[in-house]
């Protein structure tokens, strides 16, 4: 069924693991990963983004949802990804999503107070839970100065604060993530102090990890070598997010990944046989290698697998 996030996260938080966020865009990409959360059994996150909005429009990626829900059986929470805007997030929840998120972590403190407040009042009030965040994802330099750091980071006092003037369901944390395929310059790390002290002083309550693609070798080389230009690409070491899931961080948000998979699958097809013009041949592997990614992502990252 189409659930909320409440108690996966509940669920997730008391026995240490994170539910697996997937952007979708696509038929092949949701076909994807809902067979392999099905044979791993976990409870799963479809989110849409305002760029899949577009490429897609609406209906279809809330029935393409619809008819995932209905086929799987899984329970599956469809959540408005970096909602800009009250009236975007207030036209998600009333077309049947079960979750948003209000990004205005690039507003003032009280500004994303008042906003995220407004998002919550209106969502609580049909039954539909709330990610805010606080701190900017940012494309970070491994020698970042620390006031750099506090500049962009999410301050740990400030996100009690947050939490408890706003009635927000889980909040979006920067501790040195950041979107896309190029995320350190240098050696990848996260604020692992920064993460615990937001967790002890916000306990029980659900973190999300936002740019937390790990940028697979396999399919970077892939890509690489099937056409591909996507030199020095480098994401989020897959033991550093697991580690995060062990304080407090309940949702993990993977597109990057998603989008190596079935790149790498399509150059791949594409190059093997030059005589094809059937979508389908080169869909279907790039399916497959979506699933299989998000079958390792759930068994070996995240520990989502048999918690239904
Ligand atoms: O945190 C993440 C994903 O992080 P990742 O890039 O590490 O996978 N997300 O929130 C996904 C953001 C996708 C937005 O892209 P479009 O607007 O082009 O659809
Ligand atoms: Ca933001
Ligand atoms: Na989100
Ligand atoms: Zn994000």
């Amino acid at each position: 069924p189409l659930v909320t996030s409440k108690e996966l996260f509940t669920k997730a938080y008391a026995n240490k693991y994170a539910v697996g966020a997937f952007n979708v865009n696509n038929m092949e990409i949701i076909q994807g990963i809902v067979s392999a959360a099905k044979t791993e059994n976990a409870p799963l996150i479809l989110q849409v983004s305002a760029g899949a909005r577009k490429y897609a429009s609406p209906i279809y990626l809330r029935k393409l949802v619809e008819a995932a829900v209905e086929d799987s059986n899984l329970p599956i929470v469809l959540h408005l990804d970096h909602g800009e805007s009250f009236d975007i997030c207030k036209q998600c929840i009333d077309d049947g999503f079960t979750s948003v998120m209000i990004d205005a972590s690039h507003h003032s403190f009280e500004e994303n107070i008042s906003i995220t407040k407004k998002v919550v009042e209106y969502a609580h009030s049909k039954g539909v839970v709330v990610e805010a965040e606080l701190g900017r994802l940012a494309g970070v330099e491994d020698d970042v100065q620390v006031s750099e750091k506090d500049a962009i980071y999410t301050n740990p006092e400030q996100a009690a604060e947050f939490v408890q003037k706003t009635g927000v369901d889980s909040l979006a944390i920067a501790i040195g993530t950041s979107h896309g395929a190029y995320k350190f310059k240098g050696e990848p790390n996260l604020d692992f102090e920064r993460l615990q002290e937001i967790a002890k002083l916000l306990p029980n309550f659900p973190l999300v990890l936002h740019g937390a693609s790990t940028v697979l070798p396999e399919f970077l080389e892939l890509c690489n070598q099937y056409g591909g230009d996507i030199p020095g690409a480098q994401g989020v070491p897959e033991e550093m997010i697991r580690k995060a899931t062990q304080f407090g961080v309940c949702k993990v948000n993977i597109d990057t990944d998603l989008r190596l998979a079935m790149t790498a699958a399509v150059r791949k097809e594409l190059f093997a046989d030059p005589k094809n013009f059937d979508p389908r041949k080169y869909l279907a592997p790039a399916r497959t290698a979506i699933e299989e990614m998000v079958r390792h992502k759930i068994v070996n990252v995240l520990g989502s697998d048999n918690r239904i």
